[in-house]
């Protein structure tokens, strides 16, 4: 047992000895200067930060482009009156929403503009008129909506649409080229674009040389003027109050000339009643309809003042998207046009225009 432990023990020394060493740093044999240490260190303590950092300050690019942020900027500022956009308030607190919602439950709705009616080709004031798809707007339906669709890997549920052909037409062509033909589809003539009154049929740049453009565009973008009800002299009147498609309209609401306010008091009650529990069951909808009844839709959700919304066009068939937060129905981060900035811009102008 005692010569056992004399020879163990040097032994077990010698191996605590040697690992001692190990880990034991000897005096440097390199001098680092205070200089040195402090870039050093400042590089060491930054390396620890710089990603987070960088992932926070690009956080909403996470959920959408740089340029969507761009163009809701561009379109708002050209919406907003000069007096109101120093309300940086406002938009801070839509940033702040939108980081507080990046992890929750959302569902998206998808909005399309129907494509040129050929009515929209010869420059007519249409409205309840019941004009077919042009061949350019069958072409946009697959060629500019359903191939936006399709490279955004869009899935529908269910689609809503208006009861005027151009919408259903675009509607079917936008399903059958994305092979979606199957799902559900609701036509409400609440979804209609506005009704032009006296003036369906007649040319918009013919009538702005006659009554000045700045009669037509308060016509056509003013909140509450409403043009001339249409009489049974206009050539088109019996075709809008006999359509078959608009059997559902209640006598007392069929209108004889509507402005955007009383497209907002039809679409908006269909929007609450029938598409946001749809929303908040999570379905993902699609909605083909028209620039009026659109335009109360964008105004509710963003929450736009008239002012705002009078400034604002839609586009022909470059789709759009909303994402809501569905418990609350609030919107997450802005709407997403499924087009490069400078198409979306064009295509608006494109649609403000009196035109030619
Ligand atoms: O009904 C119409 O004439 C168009 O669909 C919308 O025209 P607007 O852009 O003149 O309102």
């Amino acid at each position: 047992m005692i010569s056992n432990n004399r020879l163990l023990l040097p032994a077990l020394r010698n191996v605590l000895q040697r690992r001692n060493q190990s880990v034991v740093s000897g005096p440097p044999t390199q001098h680092v200067s205070k200089a040195e240490k402090a870039i050093l260190g400042s590089i060491m303590i930054a390396s620890f930060f710089v990603i987070p950092v960088w992932v926070l300050g690009h956080l909403k690019e996470y959920k959408a482009p740089k340029w969507r942020e761009n163009i809701t900027i561009k379109l708002f500022m050209d919406a907003v009156p000069i007096d109101e956009r120093n309300d940086k308030r406002k938009k801070a607190r839509r940033i702040l929403f939108s980081w507080v919602h990046f992890k929750m439950p959302s569902c998206r709705v998808t909005f399309v503009r129907h494509g040129e009616s050929e009515w929209n080709k010869q420059n007519l004031f249409c409205g309840w008129y019941d004009a077919r798809l042009s061949e350019k707007g069958e072409q946009d339906a697959r060629e500019v909506s359903a191939a936006a669709l399709v490279k955004e890997n869009a899935q529908f549920d269910i689609a809503f649409t208006s009861a005027l052909c151009r919408a259903n037409t675009s509607l079917q062509l936008i399903l059958e080229t994305m092979n979606s033909v199957n799902i559900p589809i609701h036509s409400s003539w609440r979804l209609n674009e506005r009704h032009y009154g006296a003036l369906t049929g007649f040319n918009k740049r013919q009538m702005a040389d006659e009554y000045g453009e700045e009669q037509v565009q308060t016509w056509r973008r003013s909140y509450d003027v409403p043009p001339p009800p249409i009489t049974s002299e206009n050539p088109h009147y019996e075709s809008i109050r006999t359509n078959p498609r608009f059997r559902d309209v209640p006598p007392e609401l069929f209108p004889d000339s509507e402005t955007l306010a009383s497209t907002i008091e039809r679409v908006i009650p269909f929007w609450t009643s029938e598409i946001v529990p749809l929303i908040k069951s999570g379905k993902r909808i699609l909605i083909v309809a028209h620039g009026t009844s659109l335009r109360g839709i964008i105004k509710h959700i963003e929450g736009l003042s008239k002012e705002q919304i009078m400034k604002f066009d839609v586009p022909n068939s470059i789709p759009f998207t909303y994402d809501f937060d569905m418990e609350t129905m609030s919107v997450i981060g802005n709407i997403r046009f499924l087009a490069d900035e400078e198409t979306v811009l064009r295509a608006m102008e494109k649609t403000r225009s009196i035109g030619k």
